[in-house]
């Protein structure tokens, strides 16, 4: 199935717009899994099948899992994830970006080796490098446009001059993959919940683009300012990421408890915000 369709569907079967962020830090890892040789595994599943009916989309960072050379245990969640609950779409955040010949090997890693749904990519090597990715028409391509820490403003702000004469960086991006690179109607952006007034500008230039907002929860971005600044007209077009604030609810046996009442009370949250 096309990411976008299952994205749709989550959305409106699950009313969520929350998105589940799985970085397992070995640090943090409950101490009952701590030690255990698939303790990764073992950790993020409980985490999936306790959040999946409150989730519009599953975001695995792959950083957490090649650091510990975790990758075979990376493959077997997203493959839990596609077994046990296939209407949850997957997005490996790797923020991939590399010459195109290169790029193809990065999309068939993600596509092929893990059966991603979607993956997240820097825009900045320009159309050819983002190319391979489109070759798998039904897969999602998330490009970085104005991410959610401080330093995004050192580049993603600045004059590239436009129509108008002055536009920043992160606009040309958003403007360029609504008006020339989706052709296949299958990219996202990603926008920092951090900068909401960057999340309202960005929906404004790209219509119901599919937008990737990460930085509520453990790094403070705002869930009403967020919705108000980026929903669709429809009231979806958000996937509202959180991962520590869920993941590390409780380092005690109860955590997929405790990651199931953080992930309603945040589902919640955003819902409340949402226009009718
Ligand atoms: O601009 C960006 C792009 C990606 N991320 C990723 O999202 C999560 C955020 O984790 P929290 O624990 O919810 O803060 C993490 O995987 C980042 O790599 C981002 O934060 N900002």
């Amino acid at each position: 199935m096309h990411f976008m369709t299952a994205l749709k569907a989550a959305w409106r079967q699950r009313d969520s717009l929350l998105c589940v962020g799985l970085d397992p830090d070995p640090a943090k890892l409950p101490a009952h899994l701590a030690g255990q040789p698939e303790a990764i595994f073992e950790f993020c599943r409980e985490i999936v099948d306790a959040t999946a009916d409150l989730a519009c989309c599953f975001k695995p960072q792959i950083a957490y899992f090649a650091a510990q050379r975790a990758e075979d245990q990376l493959e077997a969640l997203i493959e839990h994830i596609h077994r046990r609950h296939p209407e949850v779409p997957v997005i490996l955040d790797a923020k991939r970006g590399d010459i195109g010949s290169t790029a193809e090997q990065y999309a068939i890693e993600a596509f092929e080796r893990y059966g991603a749904d979607a993956i997240t990519v820097s825009p900045y090597m320009g159309r050819d490098s983002v190319e391979p990715y489109f070759a798998y028409p039904d897969k999602g391509v998330i490009l970085l446009c104005r991410t959610s820490n401080a330093g995004g403003s050192d580049l993603q702000f600045l004059d590239v001059g436009g129509p108008a004469g002055q536009e920043r960086l992160f606009e040309r991006v958003a403007r360029l993959v609504a008006e020339e690179w989706n052709t296949g109607g299958n990219c996202g952006l990603v926008v920092g919940a951090t900068f909401p007034d960057e999340i309202a500008r960005v929906r404004q230039l790209t219509g119901d683009l599919p937008l990737l907002v990460p930085g509520i929860g453990a790094q403070g971005g705002d869930i009403e300012a967020t919705v108000k600044a980026g929903c669709s007209a429809d009231g979806s077009g958000l996937m509202i990421s959180s991962s520590r604030a869920i993941l590390y609810a409780s380092r005690g046996e109860d955590f997929a408890e405790a990651a199931r009442r953080v992930a309603t009370a945040t589902r919640d949250a955003i819902n409340v915000h949402r226009p009718t």
